[in-house]
């Protein structure tokens, strides 16, 4: 092998994400209040790592500082060598509320916007918008406005605005997460369906053991308060409920949450 391939796959073999014994804590009142208390984990290129945990765990508090919204108080976080790196368009972020798109904008300007601050023409940033929009199922609500979208519809054009970007890694944070469970199990395979196509690295909080399943290639459990990481769990390849390993992977993260006191039938919404 050459050298480039050496380092081409060295590069590809590296974490994308490190997580290194990160604290993370917030000032209220003049206290530290301590969220995580320790965690580490790496997320390589092109995986799906998923975040569970009881509620309150600190599972939106990794994703903000991983983002760069947040510093840790003690530990590193890494984006492709880069430490503590400030917020950016190499990793996007969908949140779980339906109010995170422009309403002023259309559809389709919502979705170019991020583009033409990043630097593309209009006309460059208009197509790639259709183009992924597209792909997210929404090339007849182009000229549309946010108000007369469904939340579905709302969550569909963020990770359309996220990919369209070609972000390194896409944040989401419990993005289905006030869905109905129709359109909720419909987004997930929607989005499975594109994290294949596109091979973006995905980081995805969720309080749902199925999701968090169907989706990721491990999941990063995390317990206690401040918490820790209390198990990696390998999850690859289980992307229906039949597939062989699915059941037994849904008891493990089941007793895994069951031991932190977390409310199972929350656990399992889908
Ligand atoms: N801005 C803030 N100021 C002070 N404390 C905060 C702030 N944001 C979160 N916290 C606290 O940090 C802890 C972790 O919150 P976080 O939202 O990260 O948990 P989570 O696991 O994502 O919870 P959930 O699943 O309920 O969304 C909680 O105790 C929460 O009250």
């Amino acid at each position: 092998m050459g050298d480039d391939a050496t380092a081409a796959r060295a590069r590809d073999d590296a974490a994308l994400l490190v997580v290194d014994r990160v604290a993370i804590g917030y000032r209220r009142q003049g206290r530290y209040l301590p969220a995580v208390g320790e965690a580490s984990f790496q997320v390589r290129r092109g995986e799906k790592v998923m975040l569970l945990g009881p509620s309150g765990c600190g599972k939106s508090t990794i994703l903000k500082a991983v983002a760069g919204f947040l510093r840790p108080s003690a530990g590193r976080i890494v984006v492709d060598g880069r430490e503590a790196p400030e917020p950016g368009p190499d990793r996007a972020v969908v949140f779980q509320e339906f109010d995170q798109l422009f309403p002023w904008r259309t559809v389709l300007g919502n979705v170019a916007y991020p583009l033409r601050v990043t630097g593309a023409d209009r006309d460059t940033a208009r197509r790639r918008a259709a183009e992924y929009l597209e792909l997210m199922g929404l090339q007849g609500a182009l000229d549309s406005y946010p108000h007369q979208l469904s939340g579905g519809m709302k969550q569909r054009v963020a990770i359309a605005r996220a990919l369209a970007i070609d972000p390194l890694m896409l944040l989401m944070d419990e993005p289905f997460g006030a869905l109905d469970a129709q359109t909720r199990g419909r987004l997930q395979r929607e989005l499975a369906d594109i994290a294949a196509r596109t091979k973006v690295t995905l980081l995805f909080v969720t309080h749902s053991i199925d999701e968090a399943i169907l989706l990721g290639d491990r999941v990063v459990v995390l317990a206690g308060r401040p918490s820790h990481v209390e198990r990696i769990v390998d999850v690859g390849g289980l992307d229906r409920p039949d597939a062989p390993g699915f059941a037994d992977a849904r008891r493990t993260l089941r007793a895994l949450l069951a031991e932190e006191g977390e409310d199972l039938d929350r656990a399992f919404i889908d």
